[in-house]
């Protein structure tokens, strides 16, 4: 059940409160939004703040200095090590069993257990990364540049940014949340998140674990209601000093309007699925499952075309359609592989780039079925370039084949795209597919395997639409941070030797 026991604090009647200062509040409008429909029965399950923009405003008056005043090991080992037990501990009462309901993520097979514990593990490795990430800077002498003597030590030191903005999206509410706020934190940042609409209650429950925890309060404000409402006024607000964004398109138009300040931005994609002919054909298929239908493909990673030499289709084909036909369709709490999809908006937008390639003769593998905004799995074969699924980003359990006559071919429709987050290629020559690789205009390549953000430290970057900058704890812990140089100007030059 959400919101008892521990939680209690975090709900006010039928609304769950907002968080800011450090306290639990409620909007002093008194404005609530029905907002929360679950996607399984169509209706109406919770209520959130609606916060005003006075209420955004006084948010980000945040005491972030505290925390920067405490020594790096003790934030890291008292604190955000310490919300890696809280987290995994809590958590089962709270994010995971409304993350089934908000997001209809299944609770075993969609992995919303191993969201919350993967959330946990990326807390703790980041806490010790950032340790020694920020422990380093770096030291310069004058006499390198032409035309100086020794007589300058540039000391360089990493110091936060100030407030970082989350913004994560319905897919991953906690995950996603939790890989902007770990890094944030440990690099001395206060942080204020905008939970997406569908999944604000698993996060409002994420953020009172880190409270719980012991963290310091006001160090994390979490601020409700719809983004098309208070989007613009956070993202545009001059007390913000970093975005980290993971969205769709919206976060092209954040980047056009954000001021000058860093961000990060993980957008969608249009991962391609490279098959060679000497492909092991059972691994590809098994990864075209995994890859294409986990969370009824709503992942910005799952492989969403096959591009597939035409020799070796018509087998491909069959192993992937005999392995459709053993998914589950249903409720995610009875934990089927194939889920409601997240709203009926996203359904129709579905429907419609089916129905499109099937007035234009695509082969169905099976019949289209929906009920509401549950969508059964659908492999497409045949697919043509004509076709608007050839290109566009279904975000369901719907999953076009292109059959391809030479691998330039596949490269070509690849970096066509508007899109370059992940890709892969299946052959057993790694020599080809290095090539491939190379020639493949994503962020980056699987060899033999579907694409994937994690494990959470490697970086996860996309080029073209999909995004600007590179996640990964690493590559975050630096972005949420900026060098500072302090100069030591000697009376007369130094040298340390003759
Ligand atoms: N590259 C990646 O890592 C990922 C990419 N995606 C992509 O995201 C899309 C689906 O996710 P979805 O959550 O629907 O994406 P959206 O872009 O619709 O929403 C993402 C987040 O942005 C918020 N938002 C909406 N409008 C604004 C605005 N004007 N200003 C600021 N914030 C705003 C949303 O809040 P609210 O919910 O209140 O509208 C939500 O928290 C897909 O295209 C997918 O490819 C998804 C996951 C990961
Ligand atoms: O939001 C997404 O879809 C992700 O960032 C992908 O993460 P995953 O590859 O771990 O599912």
């Amino acid at each position: 059940m959400a919101a008892t026991g521990a939680f209690a604090e975090v709900i006010n009647g039928a609304a769950f409160k907002y968080n800011a200062e450090g306290e639990w509040k409620k909007c002093s409008s008194k404005r609530s939004v029905q907002i929360m429909m679950n996607p399984t029965t169509r209706k109406n399950h919770y209520k959130v703040q609606a916060s005003s923009n006075k209420e955004i405003a006084e948010t980000s008056k945040i005491v972030q200095k505290g925390l920067v005043k405490s020594p790096l090991w003790k934030t890291a080992a008292e604190v955000v090590h310490h919300e890696t037990d809280s987290f995994v501990v809590e958590a089962n009462n709270g994010p995971v069993a409304e993350l089934v309901k908000e997001v209809a993520k299944p609770a075993v097979k969609g992995a919303t257990r191993s969201e919350v514990v993967r959330s946990g593990d990326l807390v703790s490795y980041c806490a010790e990364e950032g340790v020694r990430v920020l422990a380093e800077g770096s030291f310069l002498t004058s006499d390198s540049f032409p035309g100086n003597e020794r007589s300058k030590f540039c000391m360089v030191s990493k110091i936060p940014l100030g407030v970082v903005l989350a913004i994560p999206p319905f897919n991953y509410p906690v995950n996603l949340a939790v890989s902007k706020i770990a890094p944030a934190l440990i690099a001395g940042n206060a942080l204020v998140l905008k939970p997406p609409t569908q999944g604000a209650v698993a996060a409002l429950h994420m953020v009172h674990c880190f409270h719980m925890a012991g963290f310091p309060k006001g160090l994390i404000s979490c601020i409700t209601g719809k983004g098309s409402e208070i989007g613009d006024f956070l993202t545009m607000h001059p007390a913000v000093n970093c975005i980290s964004f993971t969205g769709g398109d919206t976060g092209i138009e954040i980047s056009k309007k954000a001021g000058m300040i860093p961000l990060q931005m993980e957008l969608g994609g249009k991962d391609v699925c490279i098959v060679l002919e000497d492909a092991d054909l059972d691994l590809v298929a098994t990864n075209i499952i995994k890859g294409g239908f986990s969370y009824s493909g709503q992942r910005c990673t799952a492989v969403k075309v096959v591009l597939v030499m035409e020799s070796v289709a018509s087998d491909l084909v069959e192993k992937v359609n005999a392995m459709v036909a053993k998914l589950t369709v249903g409720r995610p709490e009875d934990d089927c592989d194939i889920t409601p999809v997240v709203s009926e908006t996203s359904s129709n937008y579905i429907e419609e780039l089916v129905m499109d390639a099937k007035q234009k003769g695509v082969t169905m593998c099976q019949e289209f079925k929906r009920e509401g905004n549950l969508i059964w799995p659908l492999l497409l074969d045949n697919v043509r370039a004509d076709m608007r699924i050839a290109w566009e980003e279904p975000f369901g359990p719907v999953l076009p084949v292109i059959r391809i006559k030479s691998v330039e071919e596949g490269i070509e429709h690849c970096n066509g795209s508007n899109y370059g987050l992940q890709g892969c290629v299946f052959t057993r020559d790694i020599n080809k597919a290095m090539l491939i690789s190379d020639a493949m205009e994503t962020g980056t390549v699987q060899i033999n395997s579907a694409p994937a953000r994690g494990p959470d430290h490697f970086p996860f970057q996309g080029l073209r639409d999909s995004g600007i900058g590179s996640q990964g704890i690493t590559n975050t812990i630096n972005m949420m941070t900026k060098n500072k140089s302090t100069v030591l100007n000697l009376p007369s030059p130094s040298y340390t030797m003759g």
